[in-house]
């Protein structure tokens, strides 16, 4: 069983919101996690509920900010947020640009030196941090669910497309839709993955979704019309939803008058979408 360390305990909503630090074989360095876990944990196993992160966070900025807790104590669901990506390890340049390298790995599995010897984010996320989470508390190891925001929110497409049946259901805010098309998608890909375009497109939902061959599957989205990122057309839901479109691959795009694309966006509607994600995990 793989030792995990616990950081931090807080009481909220009956339940304890923790945060947790394990050694990554797939890193290959010391990872944080935080985990919600329902008061009633302590007695009967749950479902959990999966959330990525955007650019610049880390395990925490979720937990403090999203409002989660309420909703999954409501319907019994652990949360578990893992850190964006691999730290404390010395990379040249990994800290100089902050959508890319540290806090920026885009859940994709690096294949181009330095960063493969430790950027291997989507294999750490669907695979051994299920194992953890699934060792050391109490889960019902087949209902689980992802949901995520802007890099998060295409990380957890990609988990769900490239994994068909691994998660019953899987939800986005402000996704980066589109990164084969985007500023930050072709920097972090043409980093991570190299120069070829063909490698790219298996690592973008826009691309995946015709590809889909599964379980049914919906994709979940909420977008605020005044994010600037969207403005600025690095999101691109658009795309995603023609390619969804023209694939008959179901999708629900929820434009939001007003809303940015920050955490006070996500905690509007995160009650929304833990429902939506309960309906799948009961
Ligand atoms: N650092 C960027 C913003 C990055 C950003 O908006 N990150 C989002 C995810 S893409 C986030 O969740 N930030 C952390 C937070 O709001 O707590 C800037 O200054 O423009």
């Amino acid at each position: 069983m793989t030792k995990i360390t616990l950081i931090s305990s807080n009481k909220i909503f009956e339940g304890y919101q923790k945060t947790y630090s394990h050694t990554s074989k797939e890193l290959s360095c010391e990872m944080k996690f935080s985990i919600y876990l329902p008061v009633a944990a302590n007695e009967t196993k749950m479902p959990v509920l999966y959330w990525l992160s955007g650019l610049t966070c880390n395990e925490l900025n979720f937990v403090q900010k999203a409002g989660a807790q309420k909703y999954a104590a409501k319907h019994g669901i652990i949360l578990v947020c893992p850190d964006t990506s691999p730290r404390g390890i010395e990379i040249a340049g990994q800290d100089d640009s902050w959508d890319f390298g540290s806090g920026a790995g885009f859940y994709v599995d690096a294949i181009v030196d330095p960063w493969s010897r430790h950027y291997k984010m989507f294999s750490y996320i669907t695979h051994e941090l299920i194992d953890v989470i699934n060792n050391n508390f109490p889960t019902i190891h087949d209902r689980q669910s992802i949901f995520g925001h802007s890099m998060g929110g295409h990380g957890a497409f990609i988990c769900a497309l490239k994994n068909p049946g691994l998660y019953r259901s899987v939800s986005a805010f402000a996704p980066i839709s589109n990164p084969i098309n985007c500023p930050w998608g072709v920097k972090a890909f043409t980093g991570y993955l190299g120069e070829n375009k063909d490698e790219w497109k298996s690592w973008d939902s826009t691309e995946l979704v015709a590809a889909y061959n599964g379980p049914s599957l919906e994709l979940f989205i909420d977008q605020g019309k005044e994010d600037n990122f969207y403005t600025d057309k690095q999101l691109l839901p658009e795309n995603l939803v023609e390619a969804c479109r023209s694939a008959q691959f179901p999708v629900i795009l929820n434009m939001r008058e007003g809303y940015d694309h920050s955490y006070f966006f996500i905690a509007t509607f995160i009650g929304e979408h833990i429902d939506y994600h309960a309906r799948f995990l009961k």
